[in-house]
């Protein structure tokens, strides 16, 4: 079984968007590829974008988010308002590899006035790669980052 990737962008990210989108489509490891917007002409801020998305997720229409802003961070702060989100602008091969295998995130956040294009395309690729193991060490402590999102 592949993944259901939703991405979605403000419009400062479109172009970014629309290459990956159509690397994770033709990706084996991509079951569904949900475009959550914004497209071409269209202007929506990043916040109303990423929750969009993030609640993708949440309700179980999507297992993994990759959005794209100007710098990601936009797109990460939103993502991660959404409970049981984990979100994180990662711009470097470990900081992918670390936010998949010890923090467990589901939303993978770019920045399109950051890193070149195939850098970007790189980091996708690898993330799609990465797998979280709950007997690990590190799900002691996502799970204790759970616990304060239920009021403990
Ligand atoms: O990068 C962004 C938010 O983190 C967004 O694409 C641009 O936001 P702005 O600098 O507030 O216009």
């Amino acid at each position: 079984m592949g993944y259901r990737i939703v991405v979605a962008c403000d419009d400062a990210a479109i172009d970014y968007k629309e290459a990956l989108a159509r690397d994770l489509n033709g990706d084996p490891r991509v079951d569904k590829v949900i475009d959550a917007g914004v497209s071409e002409g269209e202007s929506i801020d990043y916040p109303h974008v990423a929750v969009k998305a993030a609640r993708m997720i949440s309700d179980g229409d999507a297992d993994r988010g990759l959005l794209l802003c100007g710098t990601g961070m936009g797109m990460a702060i939103s993502a991660n308002k959404v409970p049981g989100i984990r979100a994180c602008v990662a711009h470097d091969s470990f900081s992918v590899e670390r936010l998949i295998k010890s923090n467990n995130a589901q939303v993978l956040t770019l920045g399109q006035r950051v890193i070149g294009i195939e850098l970007a395309r790189r980091l996708v690729s690898e993330w799609l790669g990465h797998v979280f193991d709950p007997s690990s060490p590190s799900a002691r402590k996502v799970a204790a980052l759970e616990s304060y999102e239920s009021g403990v």
